[in-house]
């Protein structure tokens, strides 16, 4: 069957109010079977009209059929949400952990964009277009839990979504790496709505955000790694032959609305090192599970190359492939580690709402999201 002629899921959105609920409201518009069909957030919204309660900040209108829709608690048992096929959580960090724990001991299938489950030895942290392989956790995740069809997957931190994509091209072509260091430029977008204050951002960096260095050094080796044969367990990047990468992050935030930019350094395991050629080639060729799969939100491309010296820039290449790639540029040998380049991801979009609707896109293809 093709992506196209599945039959209409209805969905639920968690946090619909917020930046990333937003985008999930306008990419679900449109969507060829996802079909919006319940909205949550808190109790500041609930039980109004959405268009009276959200602070829309898209520059597309918000749908017309959403306008009207009667905002939700977040409970399973709040109307709409007992008949949606999968639930997508744009929840604030400090109360999407109770909330999604409740929807998925309900029975319902929760694509999580919250940080509460990624290191969770149960829930798979996927990005789409790098390890939808670790889809297959779920049947060990349910029934541990006891759930018939209740289970919740997340996604991962928007800058280590823009950092694996690159990664898990080098290492498709080269074998693991050995080191990584990254220094992030986050867009403002990435600290909600109303987030960072103009007096702190504008005419500035600020060279921290709180937790944000700790999720890259540890969630990159969950997804580059494997799940054990048994599919019971995940192994973080180690095994037998192959050692956790070393990775070290820093994050700052600046001035700039969407796109987070990271600046990253690499080194290999194989000795000699790849030329900077094979990098670009292996970087440019680079397909993936969504794409073979044709799922509605795979971009044609999954990492875009660019071969002028300053690019990629957020504000010119933030809307490729509607946001749904990385961009790489500035790829050169590097005098400390191998090769060092830069990449830029659409927090919001890939770096949030797209990678989770894409992986409940290939989990239809795959047979858990009914
Ligand atoms: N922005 C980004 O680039 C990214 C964000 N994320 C993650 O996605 C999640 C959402 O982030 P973002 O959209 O930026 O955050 P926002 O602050 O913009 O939105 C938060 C949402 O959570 C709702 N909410 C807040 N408190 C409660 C509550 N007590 N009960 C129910 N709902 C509540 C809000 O509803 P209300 O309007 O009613 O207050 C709103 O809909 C977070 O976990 C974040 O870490 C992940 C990757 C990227
Ligand atoms: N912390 C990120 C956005 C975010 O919410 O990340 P996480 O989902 O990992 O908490 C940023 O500020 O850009």
């Amino acid at each position: 069957m093709s992506a196209k002629s599945h039959p209409e899921i209805k969905v639920g959105i968690l946090g619909a109010t917020g930046t990333v609920g937003q985008r999930f409201i306008q990419l679900l518009a449109s969507h060829p079977y996802f079909k919006i069909h319940a909205l949550g957030a808190s109790s500041r919204s609930a039980s109004q009209q959405y268009s009276k309660v959200t602070r829309w900040k898209l520059s597309t209108p918000i749908p017309d059929f959403v306008q009207k829709m009667v905002v939700q608690d977040c409970r399973p048992d709040a109307e709409g949400f007992a008949e949606c096929g999968v639930v997508f959580s744009g929840l604030d960090a400090d109360v999407a952990g109770d909330i999604e724990e409740a929807f998925r001991s309900a029975n319902l299938i929760v694509y999580s964009n919250a940080k509460s489950y990624r290191r969770d030895p149960l829930c798979p942290l996927i990005v789409p277009l790098v390890n939808p392989s670790h889809l297959s956790i779920i049947p060990r995740q349910r029934s541990a839990l006891s759930l018939s069809k209740g289970y919740i997957v997340t996604n991962a931190n928007c800058s280590t979504t823009g950092l694996v994509v690159p990664l898990a091209a080098l290492e498709k072509a080269f074998g693991p790496l050995e080191t990584v260091m990254v220094t992030t430029l986050q867009a403002i977008s990435g600290a909600g709505y109303p987030g960072v204050s103009s007096l702190d951002i504008l005419d500035n960096v600020v060279p921290h955000i709180g937790g944000e260095e700790e999720k890259i050094e540890w969630e990159t080796n969950k997804i580059l790694g494997g799940l054990r044969s048994d599919n019971k367990e995940f192994d973080l990047h180690a095994t037998d032959s192959v050692k956790p990468i070393n990775v070290s992050a820093t994050c700052t935030r600046v001035p700039v609305i969407d796109g987070h930019t990271g600046v990253v350094s690499v080194k290999f395991s194989c000795n000699p090192p790849p030329s900077i050629e094979a990098i670009d080639k292996a970087f440019r060729e680079f397909t993936c599970e969504a794409q073979e799969l044709g799922v509605p939100s795979a971009p044609a491309q999954a990492i875009v190359v660019h071969d002028a010296p300053d690019r990629p820039q957020p504000r010119l290449d933030r809307d490729l492939h509607n946001g749904a790639c990385v961009s790489v540029g500035r790829i050169r040998d590097c005098p400390v580690f191998d090769v060092k380049f830069v990449c830029l991801i659409d927090n919001v979009r890939l770096g949030a709402a797209t990678s989770s609707i894409m992986n409940a896109e290939i989990a239809v293809e795959k047979g858990y999201i009914a």
